[in-house]
C-alpha cells in the first residue's frame, strides 16, 4: 500500500495545456448518426438529480416517473441511470422505481459542506443503504484538505466506503473550491486510493461546478491510476450541465482520454437537474427534423 505522501505528491498541471485541449477537443465536429448514439447515450448516463430544500415526496415520484419514462411518443428511449437524492427521499424513490433497473443514489456525509463528525457521517450513510440507495454520493473535508491533513480525508473515504457495504461510492471534490488543478489531481488520486468507485467534480451547490478542464484533470489521473493498478474508477462532472452540446463535448474528452471502455453509465454519469430535456429535444430533433418546443417535455 501507497503512503499518503506518496498519493498525494503533486503531479505538476499545465494549466494553459489543459485549456487548449479542451478547446481542441471542443472543435470536433460529429455526423448525424454518431449524434443521435451520444445523445442517447447521454441520457443512459444521467444522475437525474434534485437536492433542494423543498423536495417532497411528490416531486420525487414526478422525477422517478419522468426517469422511467423519458418522453411518451419516444418509447425506445434508454432510461437515465440513476435518480440522485437526499437522504430522507430514498424510500420514496426506492419504491418508485420499483420493478426497474434505475439505481438510488443518495448524497450523504452532511452533503454539501460535510462539517460533521465522522460518526454521524457514517450513521447517514449506513442509513440510506439500508433504505435501499444502490450509490452514496460523499462530500469529502474540504478544510482538512486545504489545511494539508490528507490523511484525515483519506480515512474518512476508506470508513464511507466501508459503510456503503455493497453500494457504489462516488467521491465528490467539490472541485470550486479547492483553488488549483494541483490540488484537484491531488483529491482525486487520494479519493480513488481510498477505495471510490467515482469521482466527481462537484456538489451543484458552489460555483464553479463542473468545468471541462476540471473534468479532463480528473480523467487524466483516472487513466494514471488504471495505469497503475488495474483498477477503473468512474467519473462525474455535475453541476452546470444543462445543453446536449456541453454533454457530447464531455463525452469526446472521455473518449479520446481513457477510451471506449469509460463510455458507459458503469463508468461515466452526468450530475445534473436539467439537461434530460435538452436530450431529449435534440434526439427529437435529430430523428424527426423537427424542433419541438419545451411545453412538449415534462419538468425534470
Ligand atoms: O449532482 C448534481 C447537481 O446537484 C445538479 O446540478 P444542476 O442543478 O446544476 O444540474
Amino acid at each position: 500500500m501507497l503512503k499518503i505522501s506518496e498519493i498525494t505528491k503533486t503531479v505538476p498541471i499545465d494549466e494553459v495545456g489543459v485549456e487548449e485541449r479542451v478547446a481542441r477537443l471542443n472543435s470536433r465536429s460529429i455526423k448525424k448518426e454518431s449524434k443521435v448514439q451520444a445523445l442517447k447515450l447521454a441520457l443512459s448516463m444521467i444522475d437525474l438529480t434534485t437536492l433542494e430544500g423543498m423536495d417532497t415526496p411528490g416531486k420525487v415520484i414526478q422525477l422517478c416517473q419522468k426517469a422511467k419514462e423519458p418522453h411518451v411518443a419516444l418509447p425506445n428511449l434508454p432510461t437515465v441511470a440513476a435518480i440522485c437524492v437526499y437522504p430522507n427521499m430514498v424510500p420514496v424513490a426506492k419504491k418508485a422505481l420499483r420493478g426497474t433497473d434505475i439505481n438510488v443514489a443518495s448524497v450523504a456525509t452532511a452533503f454539501p459542506s460535510g462539517m460533521s463528525t465522522l460518526d454521524a457521517k457514517l450513521k447517514e450513510t449506513k442509513q440510506v443503504v439500508e433504505d435501499g440507495a444502490d450509490e452514496v454520493d460523499m462530500v469529502i473535508s474540504r478544510g482538512e484538505f486545504l489545511k494539508g491533513n490528507y490523511s484525515y480525508v483519506y480515512d474518512e473515504i476508506v470508513a464511507v466506503k466501508e459503510a456503503c457495504g455493497d453500494a457504489h461510492l462516488k467521491v465528490i471534490l467539490e472541485t470550486g473550491e479547492l483553488q488549483t488543478y494541483e490540488n484537484v489531481r491531488k483529491a482525486s488520486d487520494l479519493a480513488m486510493h481510498a477505495g471510490a468507485d467515482f469521482i466527481k467534480t462537484s456538489t451543484g451547490k458552489v460555483k464553479p461546478a463542473a468545468t471541462q478542464p476540471v473534468t479532463l484533470v480528473m480523467l487524466e489521473a483516472i487513466r494514471d491510476y488504471f495505469y497503475e493498478t488495474g483498477r477503473m474508477v468512474g467519473m462525474k462532472p455535475a453541476g452546470g450541465i444543462r445543453k446536449a452540446k456541453q454533454a457530447i463535448q464531455y463525452l469526446v474528452l472521455v473518449k479520446e482520454t481513457l477510451g471506449t471502455d469509460w463510455l458507459s453509465p458503469e463508468y461515466f454519469r452526468f450530475g445534473a437537474s436539467s439537461l434530460t430535456n435538452d436530450l431529449l429535444m435534440q434526439i427529437v430533433k435529430q430523428q424527426t427534423g423537427v424542433y419541438q418546443g419545451a411545453d412538449y417535455f415534462s419538468n425534470d
